[in-house]
């Protein structure tokens, strides 16, 4: 197929951009380098630009959009939710009617757990409601909202992932985020000397710090390059992505000391603004319409992300 990656440049749309042009895809990457690099896609067709301007390469030749470019992180956006409603919204929008104007039928997103908030019951399934408590989620279910209703009035064949917390690496493609704010690049960085912050120890969970449910980026990979097959004209599917296995903060770090060999000393903070006490995936309906099961543990995703940081 031909696809389009928008956001290709980042953390997981390299991933996704790579195995797509492993599996024999015709890939063109869309970024504008805010987060993402351009050595992450060496070897593609990179199209330095934001999406707003999607339209100047979008013809009918191409059969899919993949499209992972927003911001992303939770604490910002409850600082700064004109940048979400901007980025994730307002751009968004405009690179769905561009893909109308040009044809273009089939369109995978990438969506969040955190657009179901703070859930009352788990683990969460795609019928759980939507009430988001940040900015970055109440952006990403407004364009989920959208592409639900150009997949109703213009036969858009879509798919939403509601990704959990992503982790690992593909070889060299990993976490390069500046400043680094997830888990996991943070405790390796605490196992190299640097101090490890565990913000919130006061949840209602087993030992106080929150719970969060973390999938390796290569098994997402894998499910977007499933729904290539899965998508249908005039109908949106909404699919979490996620292990089913929820694991603490604490547990985490103690993950990261076992498979590195090296201490992580940790300060206890107050909690972030906007984290939700605990997020868990049920994954029943990736496995019935895509036949996803997540492959790789949460050991696995931090052996990885500890091999790209030290080849
Ligand atoms: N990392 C996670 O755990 C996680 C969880 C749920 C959902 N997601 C979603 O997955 C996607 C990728 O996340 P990531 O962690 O790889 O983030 P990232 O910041 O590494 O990647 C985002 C990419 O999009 C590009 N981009 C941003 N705004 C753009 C714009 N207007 N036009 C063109 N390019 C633009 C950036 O330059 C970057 O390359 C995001 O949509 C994010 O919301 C991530
Ligand atoms: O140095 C750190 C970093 C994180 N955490 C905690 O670890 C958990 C996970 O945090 P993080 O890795 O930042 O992920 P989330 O805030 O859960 O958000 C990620 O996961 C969401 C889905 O849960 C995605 O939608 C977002 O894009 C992505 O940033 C949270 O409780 C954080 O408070 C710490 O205690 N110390």
């Amino acid at each position: 197929m031909k696809i389009l990656v928008a956001g290709g440049a980042g953390y997981i749309g390299s991933v996704v951009t790579r195995r797509l042009q492993e599996a024999g895809h015709d890939v063109t990457v869309l970024d504008n380098l805010s987060t993402g690099f351009a050595d992450n896609v060496d070897g593609c067709e990179l199209v330095e630009l934001p999406i707003s301007r999607a339209g100047e390469v979008l013809d009918s030749s191409f059969d899919v959009v993949v499209h992972l470019a927003a911001s992303a992180l939770v604490a910002e956006s409850v600082a700064h939710p004109e940048r979400y409603w901007q980025n994730n919204v307002v751009e968004g929008l405009a690179l769905l009617e561009a893909m109308r104007l040009a044809g273009v039928g089939g369109f995978v997103f990438s969506s969040t757990c955190a657009t179901y908030g703070e859930p009352e019951t788990l683990p969460i399934t795609e019928a759980t409601p939507t009430a988001p408590v940040n900015s970055y989620g109440a952006s990403k279910l407004a364009l989920d909202h959208a592409i639900a209703s150009y997949s109703r009035a213009h036969g858009l064949a879509a798919i939403s992932f509601r990704y959990f917390n992503v982790a690992g690496a593909y070889g060299d493609l990993r976490e390069r985020h500046d400043p680094e704010t997830h888990l996991i690049p943070n405790l390796l960085r605490g196992a190299t000397g640097g101090t490890f912050k565990i913000f919130g120890t006061d949840f209602p969970t087993r030992d106080g710090s929150a719970v969060r449910d973390y999938v390796h980026v290569l098994d997402l990979a894998d499910a977007h390059e499933m729904a290539l097959e899965a998508l249908e004209p005039g109908t949106h599917h909404i699919v979490n992505l996620g292990s089913g296995d929820g694991t603490t903060v604490k547990e985490v770090l103690a993950a990261v000391e076992k498979v590195t060999g090296r201490s992580v000393p940790a300060e206890e903070h107050d909690r972030r603004p906007g984290d939700p006490p605990e997020l868990v995936a049920d994954y029943a309906r990736a496995r019935e319409l895509l036949g996803w099961s997540p492959k790789r543990g949460l050991e696995e995703q931090i052996a990885d992300a500890w091999a790209a940081l030290h080849p």
